[in-house]
């Protein structure tokens, strides 16, 4: 099981599959199924139904959530909303681990950056497909992880955009010990190309939820990782 402690060292391969594409009225238990198949960490995506087209849920969800499978899991949150501030005290209160927010939502990076550091959690800035690399460079040594959209963000099981292996590259060869993470589309067929851009946080969501052993896809999608940063 992933934790704190996975952001202090040299990037580990870690897979975290997105319950977005799950049963939702049956959270706990989906993510119960997940890590006793070997999930390093919980990919939680929270939409506001303004920086994207598409609602999920929020902190209330999330406290219940790690009340139910208590305080080991790790809860990487993927903050796709339109006032990432608002948030970061209700999600730190709720037991998120990892607050990510999105770049294009932010006016005060590094107010937000300082803000989610003071609440104790680790700290992540994503782009989507449209924003540059070099736009998030400024603040890749703030924090404990950029996360490079391979998808337009708001919904699952949507085609992996391969152009954006060029940021993911670009970011491994300029920050060698960032944790990076990609998210949208990933899965066995894809993974070979995110394994070799440098990719170690690999979220996978209906490639993990749709398949009849979600275990066997998690491990290997792994060793591909692990292979390639060693
Ligand atoms: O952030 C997301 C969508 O905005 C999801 O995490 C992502 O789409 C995962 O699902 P899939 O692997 O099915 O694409
Ligand atoms: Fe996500």
């Amino acid at each position: 099981m992933a934790c704190c402690r996975t952001f202090d060292h040299h990037p580990q391969p870690l897979i975290g599959p997105s319950i977005l594409n799950s049963n939702l009225a049956l959270l706990a238990s989906e993510c119960e199924k997940l890590l006793k198949a070997g999930a390093d960490y919980l990919h939680l995506d929270v939409m506001d139904g303004q920086f994207v087209p598409n609602l999920t849920f929020g902190h209330p969800v999330v406290k219940c959530l790690r009340s139910e499978l208590g305080p080991k899991p790790f809860f990487d949150m993927h903050m796709m909303v339109a006032c990432p501030e608002k948030w970061i005290e209700p999600m730190a209160d709720a037991g998120a681990n990892l607050y990510t927010f999105h770049l294009e939502a932010a006016s005060d990076v590094e107010s937000i950056i300082r803000k989610i550091k003071e609440s104790g959690m680790k700290v992540g800035v994503g782009i989507k497909p449209g924003t540059s690399v070099e736009s998030v460079l400024p603040y890749a040594s703030l924090v404990d992880m950029v996360l490079v959209m391979t998808v337009e963000p708001g919904f699952g099981g949507q085609k992996f955009m391969e152009p954006m292996m060029a940021k993911v590259e670009l970011l491994r060869k300029q920050f060698p010990k960032l944790n990076l993470e990609v998210d949208g589309g990933v899965g066995p067929t894809t993974i070979d190309v995110c394994a070799k851009a440098g990719a170690n946080m690999i979220v996978s969501g209906t490639a993990v939820i749709n398949s009849s052993d979600p275990g066997a896809v998690m491990n290997s999608m792994r060793e591909k990782v692990a292979a390639c940063l060693s």
